[in-house]
C-alpha cells in the first residue's frame, strides 16, 4: 500500500473491489470513479451490497481483492478512524448520537474529535474558541441553532437525523457518505432534508445509499446502480433512467411500483 497521492486523482475510486463473507461473494469486482464535488446516489435491489460497499469504503471491512483510493491515496485495509482523518466521513442508518448530551455538545464532540483532541479533555477545552465557533456554524447549517440546548434524546426524528448530518460534516471532511439519510421521514420532511443535504455538501463529494427515487433524482448528479455486487451503470440520472440494462435489472420495477403507489394515493 502506498501513502502517496497520484496527480490526477478522483475524490473516490474503487478498482475491482471484491468482498466475500465465507463462501459468498457479495461485492464482485465493483468499479467506480467519483469526481470531486459530485453527488452520487448508490441504488440497487435489497441485498445488492450497498451497505457492504459503504462499509468497505469507510474501513469497517477490508476488501478481499481490489483497491479503494481517496484523492488518489490507497485507503483499503485502513482503520475507519484513519480514513476519517484522511478526509472521509460517514453517517449511519442506526443513530450514532450521544442521547444524553445536548445538540450543541454532540456537535462539539465531533468538532473536537476532528481537531485531534480526546473527549477526556473536554472541560479543559470547553473554552476553545475555534471549536465553539465551528460548532456554532454547523448548528446554523443544519438549522438546529435554536435547539442547541435540547438533549439529543428529546429531538424529533427529523431533527435527530439533521444532527447526525451535522456530526458527519463536523470534521470538515471533503467526502461524505450518507446511508439512507431520509429513511423514515414524511414527504415534506424529506423535501426539506434534500435541500439541507444540498446546502451542507456544497463543494464536497457526496455518496448516498438511497431507496427513495424522489431523493435520488432530487439530489444526485450521478447514479451508481449496484446489482449483485457489481456497478452495472454509473451515469447521470437521465442516462440511468433510460438505460435498458438498469430498467431490466432494477429501475423498471421500482418506477412501476412508484407510479402504482402514486396512482393509488
Ligand atoms: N458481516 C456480514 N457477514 C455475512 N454476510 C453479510 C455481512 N454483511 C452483509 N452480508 C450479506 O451481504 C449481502 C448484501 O448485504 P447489504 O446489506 O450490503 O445489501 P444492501 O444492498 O445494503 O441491502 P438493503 O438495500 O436491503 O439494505 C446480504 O446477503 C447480507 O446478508
Amino acid at each position: 500500500m502506498t501513502a502517496t497521492a497520484t496527480a490526477t486523482a478522483y475524490a473516490l475510486e474503487l478498482r475491482g473491489v471484491r468482498k466475500s463473507f465465507g463462501k459468498s461473494e457479495i461485492i464482485r469486482g465493483a468499479q467506480l470513479a467519483v469526481q470531486a464535488g459530485e453527488r452520487v446516489a448508490i441504488i440497487g435491489p435489497n441485498g445488492a451490497g450497498k451497505s457492504t460497499l459503504f462499509n468497505l469504503i469507510s474501513g469497517r471491512f477490508a476488501p478481499t481483492v481490489g483497491e479503494i483510493l481517496l484523492h488518489g491515496r490507497r485507503i483499503d485495509g485502513r482503520k475507519p478512524y484513519e480514513i476519517n482523518r484522511l478526509g472521509l466521513s460517514r453517517s449511519f442508518q442506526v443513530s450514532n448520537l450521544f442521547t444524553r448530551l445536548s445538540v450543541f455538545e454532540n456537535i462539539r464532540c465531533a468538532v473536537l474529535w476532528s481537531l485531534g483532541h480526546r473527549y477526556a479533555f473536554w472541560k479543559f477545552l470547553a473554552g476553545l474558541d475555534d471549536a465553539n465557533d465551528r460548532t456554532e456554524q454547523i448548528l446554523e447549517m443544519i438549522k438546529l441553532d435554536k435547539r442547541r440546548d435540547v438533549l439529543a434524546m428529546n429531538l424529533t426524528y427529523a431533527e435527530a437525523r439533521a444532527l447526525e448530518i451535522g456530526i458527519t460534516i463536523a470534521g470538515g471532511s471533503s467526502v461524505i457518505l450518507l446511508d439512507e439519510p431520509t429513511a423514515g421521514m414524511s414527504k415534506s420532511e424529506t423535501q426539506r432534508f434534500i435541500q439541507l443535504i444540498r446546502d451542507v455538501t456544497v463543494g464536497k463529494t457526496l455518496l448516498t445509499v438511497e431507496h427513495d427515487m424522489g431523493v435520488v433524482f432530487g439530489l444526485a448528479d450521478k447514479i451508481a446502480v449496484l446489482v449483485y455486487g457489481e456497478v452495472i451503470a454509473f451515469d447521470t440520472p437521465e442516462a440511468v433512467r433510460a438505460n435498458a440494462r438498469v430498467q431490466e435489472a432494477y429501475l423498471g420495477s421500482v418506477l412501476a411500483e412508484t407510479q402504482a403507489q402514486a396512482a393509488h394515493a
